[in-house]
């Protein structure tokens, strides 16, 4: 299968879900116009980590975000990997990737997993318990966000059940530890034999300049497509997932694992 992907590379401003959701719908017309088939955001595009502020802020139960990213995959015939967004469910508050397809109908939803303590997440957010495996674009895919890629079994757990033929990543992911975004993300595509797509964040907030770089790598681990760290910007770049069949062909690592043995 040949994609045309699109990584809204953007800046988003702390505490401002309205003006958040213009810049949103600003780069789903730009994907649009690149004849983009899957638009990937990067993670809580809503508030940023305004994570004092969620009493007021949260998006309850997703639901505004949900209408929107809807909208614009249905009006754009565009797959949306919806980063993620503040989400209030049930008096807590998640960090909650949703996806949607080209006809605005909801694939996947997520709560992030692994909650990230250097940016005080745990305090603040509660974790997801599930895993978010989905197809989009008729291929089997699965996604995570931000700190969860320090987590190569958690991936493994959702990148073998199918196995999957391409990981999405959203971030906001700090310029300082930019270099360990890059090669894990290389590692988790090497390891899973897949397509790795990550869109991280570009600007700052009161506590950290956010290092962009987003990236779309192939199942061997080369970069096809590299945003720079400082710039707002719509990445695009295609891929084939016949790509990775070869890959697997010839090193068939998920047949030669012995999961008996691993704990
Ligand atoms: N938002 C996050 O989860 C950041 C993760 C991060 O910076 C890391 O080094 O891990």
């Amino acid at each position: 299968m040949k994609l045309k992907i699109a990584i809204a590379q953007i800046d988003i401003a702390l505490g401002e879900p309205k003006h958040n959701q213009q810049t949103v719908a600003y780069y789903a017309q730009k994907a649009a116009e690149a004849n983009a088939d899957v638009l990937v955001y990067p993670e809580m595009w809503n508030t940023g980590y305004a994570l004092t502020e969620l009493g007021d802020l949260a998006d309850n139960n997703g639901k505004d975000s949900q209408a929107l990213l809807s909208k614009l995959a249905k009006q754009y015939h565009l797959n949306i990997v919806g980063g993620s967004v503040a989400t209030k469910q049930a008096n807590k508050f998640y960090n909650t990737m949703f996806v949607f397809d080209a006809l605005g109908q909801k694939v996947s939803e997520y709560n992030k997993l692994h909650l990230f303590g250097l940016m005080n997440e745990e305090k603040y957010v509660s974790a997801g318990h599930a895993v978010n495996t989905f197809d989009l674009a008729d291929v089997k895919s699965a996604a995570a966000i931000c700190y969860d890629i320090r987590f190569p079994e958690w991936l493994r757990t959702m990148m073998s059940v199918g196995p999957q033929e391409i990981l999405y990543v959203v971030a906001e992911w700090p310029i300082q530890r930019i270099e360990q975004w890059q090669i894990m993300l290389q590692a988790r595509a090497i390891e899973n034999q897949a397509f790795v797509v990550a869109a991280n964040r570009v600007g700052r907030d009161n506590n950290n300049v956010f290092g962009g770089r987003s990236l779309i790598i192939d199942p061997l681990g080369r970069i096809l497509q590299q945003a720079g760290d400082t710039q707002e910007m719509l990445l695009i770049g295609d891929i084939n997932t016949d790509d990775e069949q070869a890959v697997r062909g010839e090193i068939p690592v998920f047949d030669d694992r012995r999961p008996e043995l691993y704990y």
